[in-house]
């Protein structure tokens, strides 16, 4: 069954309300990304740049850069902001447990010039949270991911694709693996051509948080 995504935040909040805490869904999320990902690719010593945005898709990028550490992967995050103006306390607290991770390499700001060619790129800036045309530092580190060979996963829905109507903004990711979270939203099916292979994974939400939503 595919979901509006008004629906999909009903939940979401209806979820936090029973005590489901959103921090919880964005842990799930993130691990369940990661497990797609391992199956599809051996990280083990690969270099993996995650673009991080200042919402809750950025969120589940950092999750995600603490599992991949996990896996003995060398991982990189670019933040798309300054660490201060990280929008969701969620997103906060995660960057707080990475910044004292020496495992992983946090970088914030626009400079989009690395020291290695990475082997993964994740696309965690943008989600459900899309609305207008796409702004800057997000166009760049959009033509850096699409400028390069590497494999690329899209956290949620690739950037600058609208998961409720399909449609796309002025410049959007093309990956070759998307995962979304919950269900899937209706949009995101109708641009296979961008999404990749695709997954729907549950992130723990009670079915109980779809009373009255669905
Ligand atoms: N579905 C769930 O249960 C869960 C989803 N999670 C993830 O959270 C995101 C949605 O997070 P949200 O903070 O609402 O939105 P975004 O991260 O997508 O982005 C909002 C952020 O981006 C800025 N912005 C919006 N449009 C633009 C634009 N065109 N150009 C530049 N910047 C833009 C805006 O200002 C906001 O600050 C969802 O996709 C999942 O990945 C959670 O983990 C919890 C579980
Ligand atoms: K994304």
């Amino acid at each position: 069954m595919e979901i509006t995504v008004d629906q999909m935040y009903q939940i979401e909040n209806n979820g936090h309300a029973m005590g489901f805490l959103k921090k919880f869904m964005m842990e799930n999320a993130g691990a369940a990304a990661v497990r797609r990902l391992v199956e599809k690719f051996d990280v083990t010593s690969k270099n993996i740049l995650i673009f991080v945005g200042m919402g809750n898709n950025g969120g589940d990028g950092l999750v995600m850069a603490r599992h991949l550490s996990g896996y003995g992967a060398i991982v990189t995050i670019q933040l798309l902001g300054s660490p201060d103006k990280i929008k969701t306390e969620e997103s906060s607290w995660n960057w707080s447990i990475l910044k004292k991770m020496p495992s992983v390499k946090l970088l914030s700001g626009d400079n989009l010039h690395f020291d290695f060619i990475p082997d993964v790129i994740i696309d965690a800036i943008l989600g459900t949270g899309i609305s207008g045309e796409i702004r800057e530092p997000y166009v760049s580190a959009i033509n850096y991911i699409n400028n390069s060979s590497c494999f690329k996963f899209a956290v949620d829905v690739p950037s600058g694709l609208d998961p409720q109507t399909g449609e796309t903004a002025n410049i959007f990711v093309k990956s070759d693996m998307t995962v979304t979270f919950h269900k899937m939203k209706q949009g995101i099916p109708k641009r296979k051509d961008l999404t990749g292979e695709l997954y729907a994974e549950k992130i723990g939400i009670p079915p109980e948080a779809e009373e009255g939503v669905l």
